[in-house]
């Protein structure tokens, strides 16, 4: 399987700077003054660099929520119980989270993948690719073993060619685990050296005692697995999650399928941290869809050199954020494909 992974990434290719400066060309000859539409011709530009096409159509949107289990929940470290995890599972199957409200709105499918639930789940609509009933307490052995780690990522990156062949070709991340703000941290400290004072957060709202106990708890979970911040697999291994890891495998397969993939909230990006460690070029591919609350994912939003869309104050993951980003991007494809010329609409281009 490392094998296989191995293999998997060196098919990740660089983007593609011709077409990129072929679509930064027709947006400089639309109907509008070199560059004044922002961000939106950016992500065109960027669309144009990921799929080698000018005006790429982007075909059908998928949602990837991976929802895995934490076992350093033992510990007292989420404001909810970690049961939570495998009932929202069946929330998003029957189409009642806010990531289905905002993925419908969106257009885009909301595909849920038990990758690591900590239960028995069946729904004729679940993605059943569970790799181990959740990860082990971080705090007293490592999360999960290499191996495991390697077979969560595949998995992610084995679904997208499956909805590559289903016709789609934009995918956004999302996950859904109770205890996973804590493992993100961890994965964030050690690939960045970020100080946890300040990339330690409230995930779903513990605040006070809590909160420096979950900080402590991460602190112990370090200097017991000892991860080696030169090993990203090593990294995701002892302190990451099942999700996390299935969403580095979902980033690196939209990127070996010259596919965009919009990054959510704190959780994925710490996904999309370790998937650029583990191929850098794949950073190309990926959009940062929003800023979340937790303090965290400015720190690995600045690492990976990316941008966020959005600033709406939410810290909820799921792909929500990245749901509420994917109507700019359709914007930005539709700027492209539908906007006149100076030369078709008759209008004079600047003389200075
Ligand atoms: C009802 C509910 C729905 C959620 N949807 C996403 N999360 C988010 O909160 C959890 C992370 O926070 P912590 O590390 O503090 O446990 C993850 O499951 C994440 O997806 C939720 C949390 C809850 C309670
Ligand atoms: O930004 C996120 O992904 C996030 C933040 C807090 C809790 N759960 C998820």
């Amino acid at each position: 399987m490392l094998q296989a992974l191995a293999e998997f990434i060196t098919e990740i290719q660089p983007p593609d700077k011709a077409a990129m400066a072929a679509a930064r060309r027709h947006l400089d000859q639309l109907t509008k003054p070199p560059g004044s539409l922002g961000k939106l011709e950016d992500i065109a530009c960027q669309l144009a660099a990921i799929t080698g096409e000018t005006m790429p159509d982007l075909g059908k949107k998928a949602i990837v929520v991976m929802a895995g289990d934490h076992g350093v929940c033992e510990e007292g470290v989420s404001a909810y119980p970690a049961e939570v995890t495998p009932q929202m599972v069946l929330n998003f199957l029957h189409g009642g989270a806010a990531v289905n409200v905002l993925a419908g709105q969106a257009g885009a499918d909301v595909i849920c993948v038990d990758i690591g639930v900590n239960a028995d789940l069946e729904h004729p609509r679940l993605y059943a690719r569970k790799v181990r009933k959740g990860t082990r307490n971080m705090m007293r052995e490592a999360a999960m073993t290499k191996q495991e780690a390697v077979d969560a990522i595949v998995t992610g990156i084995q679904l997208v060619e499956e909805l590559t062949m289903q016709g789609y070709r934009l995918f956004a991340t999302g996950d859904m685990g109770i205890g996973n703000t804590t493992a993100s941290s961890a994965v964030l400290a050690v690939l960045t050296g970020a100080d946890l004072a300040g990339t330690v957060g409230r995930g779903t709202g513990i605040c006070g005692e809590l909160l420096l106990h979950k900080r402590s708890v991460i602190e112990r979970a370090i200097a017991l697995n000892k991860p080696n911040a030169n090993d990203p697999l090593d990294v995701l291994a002892k302190v990451g999650g099942l999700e996390i890891a299935g969403l580095t495998g979902v980033i690196l397969g939209a990127a070996r399928h010259r596919c965009p993939v919009v990054i959510d909230g704190f959780i994925s990006s710490a996904a999309a941290l370790v998937a650029s460690r583990m191929a850098e070029l794949s950073t190309a591919y990926m959009l940062a869809s929003h800023l979340s609350q937790e303090p965290g994912h400015a720190f690995i939003l600045q690492a990976l050199e990316l941008a966020p869309m959005l600033h709406m104050d939410m810290r909820l993951g799921e792909g929500t954020g990245a749901a509420l980003a994917l109507p700019l991007i359709d914007a930005s494809g539709r700027i492209m494909k539908e906007m006149a010329t100076f030369a078709e609409a008759g209008i004079s281009q600047s003389d200075k």
